[in-house]
């Protein structure tokens, strides 16, 4: 069976979908178990699923399957659909476009939504400076891009990213990327000249201050690279696969400033934090830092893959002409599609709903915080929250609780994930077009879970 045979009776996704926890069968149903079954046939047995629920439609707070269950969406398909699902201006875009052209590349015979991205994207990010954008696929190519870009207009090879960071599963960004399994364990070698440094997780650090874990990380890039040799610094302003992790006010800006004065390009990753869904269009306004390239993926185009490197002007400038492309990078269905989730980020000022999203999760979470040794932090901004789970009486990292409250909230109709180093984090990402009143009924869900665990 393929699509197409469903196409008839398949439910139109979008805000219109009923808002609502519906199980009519078990999480995953048997439409959704004989999917699963064709899958371990024809897929790679390392294509995993957190919730092997095979969709048919989603759009507001919801997914709905194959078996006709409706369930929350707290993932937003790992921050993506900030938007929301088939959000209304993104597929009458896309609708358009793809009747008019679908390919030509972009560096073959060029086309204007490309352009207007790129205009749009130094328009939003941070900078009051000349900027440049390129635009890619998927958030590692973005990633590699930017190292190039770096190593280029400095002439230097290092690159530090820090402990507990993620960057993407190419050979470049696994070497970026700092937690094996699953994601490096096996595939090596990795790239030369990646170094880590520590970050600040004042959850586990001993609390120390922002201008402390600065001094420490800039002390050992100093002792061990030099920025003589360093090209490029790049961090998450909030991590986000190593589990949501707020650095230390004035980490950050400490950071930039090292890098600013000693030939260093200040890389930030905001492929996960990026587009509204900290609370402000990029997280790094609220960390007080203004970065000299900006990663930018997901949240940018509703769904469609779309990624950029945005950034000073004499840095994206270096690279030789042609060197810098792809096959697909920005295509003119992405790049619709981007336009239209910019319009509606801010047309419907969805920083502002994120900003809301936070304080309900916050809210509620904390009170799960308060209520349980457990849950040892709540932490995060706007609407990519997370809780970090433990052993009360040693705080070591409870990564077999974790995924109890995991399973227990996929079997009661919500769509969580986790994340962390140590597998003991569940965060929050819901799409920016889930009402309130799913909100609070998936917290609730999660917070039975907590629970019964
Ligand atoms: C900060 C940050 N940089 C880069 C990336 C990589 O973006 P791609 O579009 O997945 O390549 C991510 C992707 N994070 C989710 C990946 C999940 C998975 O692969 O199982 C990120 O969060």
């Amino acid at each position: 069976m393929s699509i197409l045979d469903t196409a008839i009776d398949t439910p139109v996704g979008g805000p219109s979908l009923p808002q609502e926890r519906r199980l009519v069968t078990p999480i995953p149903g048997p439409e959704s178990r004989k999917r699963a079954e064709r899958k371990a046939q024809a897929v790679a047995a390392g294509v995993g699923a957190t919730i092997p629920v095979y969709t048919v439609a989603a759009g507001g707070g919801v997914l709905v399957d194959v078996d006709g269950n409706s369930l929350i969406d707290f993932g937003s398909g790992i921050a993506v659909t900030g938007v929301g699902n088939s959000a209304p201006r993104v597929v009458d875009a896309v609708t358009a476009q793809v009747a008019a052209f679908t390919h030509t590349c972009f560096t073959v015979a060029p086309y204007d939504s490309y352009v207007d991205v790129a205009e749009a994207l130094n328009r939003l990010t941070p900078g009051d400076f000349a900027k440049r954008s390129a635009l890619f696929n998927s958030g590692a190519e973005a990633v590699e891009n930017a190292v190039k870009i770096a190593r280029h207009y400095t002439g230097k090879q290092a690159v530090v990213a820090f402990d507990h960071a993620y960057h993407g599963r190419t050979n470049l960004t696994m070497g970026l990327t700092a937690k094996n399994q699953p994601y490096k364990n096996g595939f090596g070698p990795f790239a030369p000249e990646i170094y880590r440094a520590p970050l600040s997780y004042p959850l586990r650090d001993g609390g120390l201050t922002g201008a402390e874990a600065a001094k420490r990380a800039i002390s050992m890039i100093e002792k061990q690279i030099g920025a003589a040799n360093l090209a490029a610094l790049i961090i998450e302003p909030i991590q986000g696969e190593g589990g949501f992790i707020v650095p230390a006010d004035g980490f950050l800006p400490a950071l930039q400033a090292w890098a600013n004065a000693n030939g260093v390009v200040f890389i930030a990753d905001e492929v996960q934090t990026g587009f509204a869904r900290t609370g402000t269009m990029f997280a790094s306004e609220q960390f007080g830092i203004v970065p000299d390239l900006i990663v930018t993926a997901k949240g940018i185009a509703g769904g469609l893959p779309l990624s950029a490197v945005t950034g000073r002007a004499e840095i994206m400038d270096a690279p030789q002409v042609g060197g810098l492309g792809g096959t697909y990078g920005g295509n003119p269905l992405a790049c619709v599609a981007a336009l239209a989730a910019i319009e509606t980020y801010e047309t419907e000022d969805l920083a502002a709903r994120a900003r809301q999203i936070g304080d309900i999760l916050f809210e509620k979470l904390g009170a799960l915080r308060d209520a349980d040794p457990r849950v040892a932090e709540v932490r995060g901004r706007g609407a990519m929250v997370a809780i970090e789970l433990v052993d009360p009486t040693t705080g070591e990292p409870d990564a077999a609780l974790t995924a109890k409250v995991a399973s227990a909230a996929h079997a009661a109709g919500v769509v969580l994930l986790t994340c962390g180093t140590y597998g003991n984090v569940i965060r929050f990402l819901p799409p920016l077009s889930i009402p309130d009143h799913l909100l609070i009924e998936g917290l609730d869900v999660v917070a039975e879970a907590v629970a019964g665990a």
